[in-house]
């Protein structure tokens, strides 16, 4: 059963020239991993904006857990009925922004427990216990009291992915959720998604820049170009040694482990 279905839509910023998203049609099962990959400017972070409802659509249609986040009435402040659906979409998706807003002055716990606000506006110790918990699964437990202000790149990264996990979406959107990460990070961060994929359902929707893990994580891969979708399927369909010269103009060789894509860059010839 899909979760989000993502009919045609285009996405254009104010005064933009070009639309960053065009025609895309794309369809996400419940509990699917989908991968979005595709050269920098390409349009994966206002793709998963449009999704989350950060960014509206120019034309087209998505609909996220049998709510048409694109429909007009959805848009009206004054309705409750959009009141309601705005809620409700506010405890169904989760997204993980590549660059998170830090508040001043706030620390870890308290950041994390943002994450429980559509569920619960006065928390309570069911929200406590899953702020532990997600502090837990991160290895954050340490962090809490900490300025969020004075973390590193990396462990910010893992605690806006604390703060998103700590919501209990259906839809996880994350972008770029390892670019700051270590090696051993990277792989315990997306090892953790993965499980909760497995334990609760969760549909996970990347950006993700690195073609290996991309491979190794996830159902799916959605490449983009210029705004469009450039090709759709299974890791070693779509990321091929003539795709990723033509798209990324990139010089890789691409091997297989235990069946799944391996993307290594190679320094063009004569070098
Ligand atoms: N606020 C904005 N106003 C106008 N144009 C924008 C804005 N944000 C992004 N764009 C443009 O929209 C297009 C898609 O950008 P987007 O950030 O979605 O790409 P991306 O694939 O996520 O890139 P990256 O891999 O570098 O993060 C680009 O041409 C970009 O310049």
């Amino acid at each position: 059963m899909n979760i989000v279905d993502c009919e045609n839509v285009s996405v254009r910023y104010p005064g933009a020239g070009r639309t960053a998203v065009a025609g895309m049609t794309t369809h996400v099962q419940r509990g699917q991993w989908v991968n979005i990959v595709g050269p920098n400017g390409c349009g994966k972070t206002s793709l998963l904006h449009a999704l989350a409802r950060v960014l509206p659509v120019e034309a087209g249609r998505i609909t996220v857990a049998d709510i048409d986040i694109t429909a007009s009435s959805t848009r009206n402040l004054l309705s409750p009925a959009a009141a309601r659906h705005r809620r409700h979409l506010a405890c169904t998706v989760a997204l993980m922004p590549q660059t998170p807003t830090i508040p001043e002055g706030m620390d870890v716990y308290d950041y994390v427990l943002l994450g429980r606000h559509p569920h619960s506006r006065v928390p309570g110790k069911h929200d406590a216990r899953v702020v532990q918990r997600c502090l837990d699964e991160l290895n954050l437990h340490d962090y809490s009291g900490r300025f969020v202000s004075s973390l590193s790149g990396g462990e910010r990264q893992r605690v806006s992915l604390a703060r998103a996990l700590a919501q209990e979406p259906e839809v996880l959107l994350l972008d770029e959720p390892t670019s700051a990460l270590d090696i051993g990070h990277a792989q315990e961060t997306l090892e953790l998604i993965d499980s909760v994929r497995a334990r609760r359902g969760l549909t996970v929707i990347a950006a993700m820049h690195d073609l290996t893990l991309t491979a190794q994580y996830g159902d799916r891969v959605l490449m983009m170009a210029g705004g469009r979708k450039v090709a759709e399927g299974a890791a070693e369909e779509v990321l091929t040694v003539s795709r990723i010269r033509e798209i990324y103009g990139a010089s890789v060789a691409v091997t297989t482990h235990e069946g799944r894509p391996v993307v290594i860059p190679r320094r063009p010839s004569g070098n």
